[in-house]
């Protein structure tokens, strides 16, 4: 579904990201764990189009997006929630959501949205900018599916939420894939997260993919080593 080969992104001289390989399936969640500035971010926001690709190519479902911009790429199944959520703070919820219907020909948001997020329908006239963090989160992701993804990307979805959250965000997760056979790549520093979510765990270090395991086969104290300072 996502295919990824000999990416390399770099900002100005300096190159961040050194030719990685990824290939994730219909209905797999990966996450890329690393710590602060490894190259998640920009990994991320080269995937989206938001920076430019240096070198190789990314693919969704067998179609070549390296060339396109990132309007292009989501209407070809790629979504994006930022890290940091960007929310839209003086929209009201629904208006946040619909700005994510953009590139999909009907403008109503599917029922099944406000099934998997209840809080965002109650507080559907609410300003963006008045919701907890958590559920900046859920609009973030729900903002992002509203596009009808093949490939749902998130950037550490988890920064900033309490651990409560955490988990509902985890269960949210779990619920979209049962529902859509979509791939997520999540970027994350949290462990006990990407094991609730996650079939596969890869390691960014220095912009480098260096360690990738299957959850079943993780070693958790050889993950948080890497994920230490
Ligand atoms: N706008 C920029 N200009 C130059 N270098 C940058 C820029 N943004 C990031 N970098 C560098 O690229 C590398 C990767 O940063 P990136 O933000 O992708 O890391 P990250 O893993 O997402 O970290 P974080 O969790 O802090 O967001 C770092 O060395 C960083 O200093």
């Amino acid at each position: 579904m996502l295919e990824v080969s000999k990416l390399s992104v770099s900002y100005g001289e300096s190159e961040a990201i050194h030719g990685v390989d990824l290939i994730a399936s219909k209905n797999e969640t990966i996450a890329v764990m690393g710590r602060n500035g490894m190259g998640k971010t920009t990994l991320f926001k080269s995937l989206i189009g938001v920076l430019p690709v240096g070198g190789g190519s990314i693919k969704v479902d067998g179609v070549d997006v390296t060339k396109m911009t990132s309007y292009q790429r989501v209407a070809n199944g790629i979504a994006y929630v930022p890290q940091g959520r960007m929310i839209f703070p003086s929209m009201t919820v629904l208006e946040n959501i619909q700005t994510g219907l953009e590139t999909v020909k009907d403008k109503t948001i599917p029922d099944e949205i406000f099934a998997l997020f209840p809080v965002l329908f109650d507080m559907r006239q609410r300003k963006g900018g008045n919701l907890s963090g958590g559920q900046q989160q859920q609009l973030a992701i729900a903002r992002a599916l509203v596009s009808n993804p093949k490939v749902l990307l998130l950037d550490e979805p988890t920064e900033g939420i309490q651990p409560s959250i955490i988990k509902d965000i985890a269960n949210v997760l779990n619920e979209i894939r049962k529902m859509r056979e979509i791939t997520i790549i999540v970027s994350e520093q949290v462990l006990s997260f990407t094991m609730a979510v996650a079939d596969r765990i890869i390691v960014i270090d220095k912009g480098s993919f260096i360690h990738e395991d299957l959850r079943e086969n993780v070693d958790t104290a050889q993950i948080s080593k890497y994920l230490s300072v």
